[in-house]
């Protein structure tokens, strides 16, 4: 929740800024697939967490399980391509990361799909992002976490050891190469207390 006067909260968001990217490490996952991460790459990611939090209009899905219709156990928000972000370092992040990568993924970041995972019980099933072009094409799905860490855990299709990174407080993960393919990511439930997350993932064109 938002704390003190809007005032007191400017001064805060206004710490709110991007590293550089010159410290990503990449990690080679196996079958093409890849992953580069990068510690803390925004300052300031509570500030962002709260303003998100509050200012985004967020949806609770619900979807049809078998005989039930169930909630979805996080909240969303999905901006298309030349959509107004929430707040401008989404859009200087985008930006930042469309610059990196330009030379190897070919064609910019468009879109930015927010997550909203309010305590341990929200989560997401195994899955690779591959509604759309992922499916078929290797492509880049970046993803910039504020609020508590949670864990992203990726384990390849068919079976095989997990790779767990714990990402919050404006850490930053881009899975690459054929990684929506051959690979899978779920945020499993946490049992331990874990506080409230927002991960915005900003992918190509065509990439869901
Ligand atoms: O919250 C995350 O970091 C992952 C979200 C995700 O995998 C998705 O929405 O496709
Ligand atoms: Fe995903």
């Amino acid at each position: 929740m938002l704390q003190g006067s809007l005032f007191d909260q400017a001064d805060r968001i206004e710490e709110t800024a991007l590293g550089g990217l010159d410290g990503l490490r990449r990690t080679e996952l196996g079958s093409g697939a890849w992953i580069d991460v990068l510690p803390g790459w925004l300052h300031g990611a509570d500030a962002l967490f709260e303003l998100l939090a509050e200012r985004v209009p967020w949806r609770a899905e619900r979807r049809q399980m078998y005989e039930r219709v169930v909630d979805v156990p996080r909240l969303l928000k999905f901006y298309g391509a030349g959509q107004e972000l929430p707040h401008p370092v989404l859009g200087a992040a985008r930006d930042a990361l469309s610059a990196h990568y330009a030379r190897e993924l070919g064609e910019p970041f468009t879109t930015a799909g927010l997550c909203y995972y309010r305590d341990g019980r929200d989560s997401v099933a195994w899955h690779g992002d591959r509604i759309g072009r992922g499916a078929r094409e290797n492509t880049m799905v970046a993803i910039l976490s504020v609020g508590a860490p949670r864990d992203l855990v990726l384990r390849p299709v068919g079976g095989g050891p997990a790779v767990r990174r714990a990402l919050g407080h404006g850490d930053l993960i881009v899975m690459g190469g054929s990684c929506q393919r051959t690979w899978e990511h779920a945020i499993p439930k946490s049992t331990r207390a874990a506080g409230p997350r927002i991960s915005v993932q900003f992918r190509p064109h065509g990439v869901r």
